[in-house]
C-alpha cells in the first residue's frame, strides 16, 4: 500500500469557506441572517460575500495580508467572515472593547492593510490612530454604515469626513462581482483569521489559525454540541471573541439563521428569543449570571440551548440557568485552540441525579472533543500524568488539530506555549477525575498557597455563589505575615435586598461548607468587579487591591 499517497483528488485544503457554497445550494431561499429590519437568505449571503471579495482584490488586497475589522455583532461582521478569506486575506477582528491605546498597539503589530469601522467605533479607531508614530503610514479605512449606530457617541460624522474612508461597505458590496472565483487557500496550513487574546494575564499575545484548524474546529464544535440543521442562533457572543468560538463558520454549515444584534442585555435576550424561536446562543458565565439574576428574566416557553465557556461557570449559576428552561452545555477552550476543545459530555445517565449533583458534575469542564487528540494533566515535578483522583492538580495540556500555528512575530512565547514534546501548555491548573473528566482549579498565576497548601480560588468562589445575597464573587491571594497568602474574597451583592450580609456573616457562610484554610479571611464588597473586554474578573487587579491592604495580620484562625 506504500505506493498509495496523497493525490489532488484527496488532498484539497480543507477550508470552512466553502461551507457557505453549500449553504446557498442546499438553504438557498432558508433566512442566513437577521439584522434589525434586514433579513438576507444564504443565496443573498454567498453572493454578497463574493462581491465584498472581489471588490477587496480590486482594491489591492492580496493573498495572506491582515484585513481588520472593528465591530460589534452585525450582518457585516458576519458577512467578514467569509469574505475575507474569500479574497485570500486573514481576518483579523478587534475587539471594541478594548481602549484606543491598545488598538493601535494590536493594529501596528498585525501592519494591518485595510480596517472596517463599524460607525459607532469611529472615534475609538481615530484616537487609535493618532498614536501611531508620525512617520508611520495609516492603514486604509472602510466605513460600515449603520443607521443602528447612529445613537452612539461617536457616530463618523462627529469624528471624520467621508473623504477619510475609500469607501462604504455596502457600495464595496454593491459594485463587487457576484461571479468572482474566490480564492482557495493554497494550503490549509494557510492562515485564515489572527485573533488577540483577552489580555487577562499578560498583554494580548496575536494568534494565527489556518484553514484546516479552523475547518476542525468548527465541525468538532457543532457535533459536540449537537447542533441541527437550520437552527436559529442568537449571536450574544462577541465575534471578535475567538470568532465567536467558530459558530459564523457553524452556522453556515447547518443553514441555520444568524440573529444579529448590536447589544444585548437581560430583557432583549428573552425578547429575541420568543421572537425569532431561537434554538441556540453562547456566552460566558458572567451573561448566564446577567440572564438569572436579571428582573427581567422569565421562565422560557421552550427549551434553548445556551453554551457556556470562557471562565469557570459556578454550579449555582448552572442550577439558576437550568431553572429558567435553558439546556446548558459547558466547554473549554482558548485564543490559542480556536474554539471549544474539551466539553463537559452528558451521560443521559446523569439527568436521574438531583439538580445541586447534576450543576456540579456540569462544572467540571470536561473531555476532549473528537478532533482533539489528547488532553491531560502533567505533573509540574515530574511531567507525568496526574493520578486520576480528582485531588491531584498539574497543568491542562493539549494536542490536536485545532492549535494555532504560533503567536505572530513571538518565536519565544511560541515555544514557550507549543513544547518539541507536542504539548500545549494552557497555563490552568486542574484535575483529573476518576471518570476522565477534567475540572479547572485555577490559572496557574491565580492559585493561592495558603500555610504551604495549594487552593483553588475557583472553588472557594462556587461556595460564594450559593449566597443567595451574592451577584458575584472573585477570590485571591493576600498577603498574610503567619500563612503566606490568603483567601480574599471580593464579592458584588445583588440590588434591591431588604439586608446585605456583613463580612462576618459572608465568612461565617463559607465557614459551614469549606475546610478552615479555604474560608476567606477578608471579604470586601464592592458595586462592581473589574472586567476584561471579554468579561472576565481581572483577578491582577483584585490581587493589587489586596496586596495594597498590607498583611492580614497574625491571625491563626
Ligand atoms: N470553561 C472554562 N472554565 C474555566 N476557565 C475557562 C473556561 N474556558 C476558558 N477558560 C479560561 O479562559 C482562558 C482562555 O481565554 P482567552 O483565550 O480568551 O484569553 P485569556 O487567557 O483570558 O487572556 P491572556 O492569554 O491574554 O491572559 C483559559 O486559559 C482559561 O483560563
Amino acid at each position: 500500500m506504500e505506493d498509495l499517497k496523497p493525490n489532488p483528488a484527496n488532498s484539497s485544503p480543507l477550508t470552512p469557506i466553502g461551507f457557505l457554497e453549500r449553504a446557498a445550494v442546499v438553504y438557498g431561499d432558508c433566512p442566513s441572517i437577521i439584522y434589525n429590519s434586514t433579513t438576507y437568505t444564504w443565496t443573498e449571503t454567498h453572493r454578497r460575500c463574493l462581491q465584498l471579495a472581489s471588490s477587496l482584490v480590486s482594491i489591492g488586497i492580496q493573498r495572506g495580508q491582515v484585513v481588520s475589522v472593528v465591530s460589534p455583532n452585525t450582518a457585516a461582521m458576519y458577512e467578514l467572515h467569509f469574505a475575507v478569506p474569500m479574497a485570500g486575506a486573514v481576518l483579523n477582528t478587534i475587539n471594541l472593547r478594548l481602549d484606543a491605546r491598545t488598538i493601535s498597539v494590536i493594529l501596528r503589530h498585525c501592519e494591518t492593510n485595510l480596517i472596517f469601522v463599524d460607525q459607532a467605533s469611529c472615534g475609538l479607531i481615530s484616537d487609535a490612530l493618532a498614536l501611531f508614530p508620525p512617520e508611520m503610514k495609516r492603514p486604509p479605512l472602510i466605513l460600515i454604515a449603520d443607521n443602528a449606530a447612529a445613537e452612539d457617541s461617536s457616530s463618523a460624522s462627529s469624528v471624520w469626513n467621508r473623504a477619510d474612508f475609500v469607501d462604504s461597505y455596502e457600495e464595496m458590496v454593491q459594485k463587487g462581482d457576484p461571479l468572482f472565483q474566490w480564492i482557495r487557500p493554497a494550503s490549509e496550513w494557510d492562515p485564515i483569521v489572527l485573533n488577540y487574546t483577552s489580555g487577562t494575564t499578560s498583554s494580548p499575545k496575536g494568534v494565527v489559525h489556518c484553514h484546516r484548524g479552523i475547518f476542525t474546529v468548527t465541525l468538532d464544535s457543532l457535533i459536540e454540541w449537537g447542533v441541527p440543521k437550520e437552527s436559529v442562533y442568537l449571536w450574544t457572543l462577541p465575534m471578535f471573541h475567538a470568532n465567536g468560538w467558530s459558530f459564523p463558520w457553524g452556522i453556515a454549515a447547518v443553514g441555520g439563521t444568524n440573529v444579529c444584534i448590536r447589544k444585548f442585555d437581560a430583557a432583549a435576550i428573552f425578547a429575541l428569543i420568543h421572537r425569532y424561536h431561537v434554538t441556540h446562543l453562547c456566552g460566558a458565565p458572567v451573561v448566564l449570571n446577567m440572564l438569572t439574576n436579571s428582573p427581567d428574566n422569565r421562565p422560557l416557553d421552550r427549551p434553548v440551548k445556551i453554551l457556556t465557556a470562557g471562565a469557570p461557570p459556578p454550579a449555582a449559576v448552572l442550577f439558576r440557568t437550568e431553572s429558567l428552561g435553558f439546556d446548558v452545555s459547558h466547554g473549554y477552550g482558548l485564543t490559542e485552540t480556536g474554539g471549544l476543545v474539551i466539553c463537559c459530555s452528558w451521560k443521559s445517565g446523569w439527568n436521574r441525579l438531583p439538580a445541586a449533583e447534576r450543576a456540579r458534575l456540569k462544572a467540571r469542564q470536561g473531555v476532549r472533543t473528537l478532533a482533539m487528540a489528547v488532553a491531560d494533566v502533567l505533573d509540574p515535578e515530574t511531567g507525568k500524568s496526574v493520578k486520576r483522583d480528582g485531588t491531584s492538580i498539574g497543568e491542562i495540556v493539549l494536542r490536536g488539530s485545532s492549535m494555532m500555528l504560533g503567536y505572530l512575530k513571538d518565536p519565544e512565547a511560541t515555544a514557550k506555549a507549543m513544547t518539541a514534546e507536542g504539548w500545549f501548555f494552557t497555563g490552568d491548573v486542574g484535575v483529573m477525575h476518576p471518570d476522565g473528566y477534567l475540572e479547572i482549579k485555577d490559572r496557574s498565576k491565580d492559585v493561592i498557597i495558603s500555610g504551604g497548601e495549594n487552593l483553588s480560588s475557583v472553588e472557594v468562589e462556587s461556595v460564594l455563589y450559593t449566597n443567595p445575597a451574592v451577584n458575584e464573587a472573585a477570590v485571591v491571594a493576600r498577603p498574610d505575615e503567619f500563612w503566606g497568602e490568603t483567601p480574599c474574597a471580593f464579592v458584588s451583592l445583588k440590588e434591591g435586598l431588604t439586608r446585605r450580609p456583613t463580612e462576618g456573616e459572608i465568612i461565617e457562610y463559607c465557614r459551614g461548607k469549606l475546610p478552615r484554610f479555604m474560608v476567606p479571611k477578608t471579604v470586601v464588597f464592592t458595586a462592581e468587579l473589574p472586567k476584561t473586554s471579554t468579561g472576565k474578573i481581572q483577578k491582577f487587579v483584585l490581587r493589587e487591591m489586596a496586596k495594597s491592604m498590607g498583611p492580614a495580620g497574625k491571625s491563626r484562625l
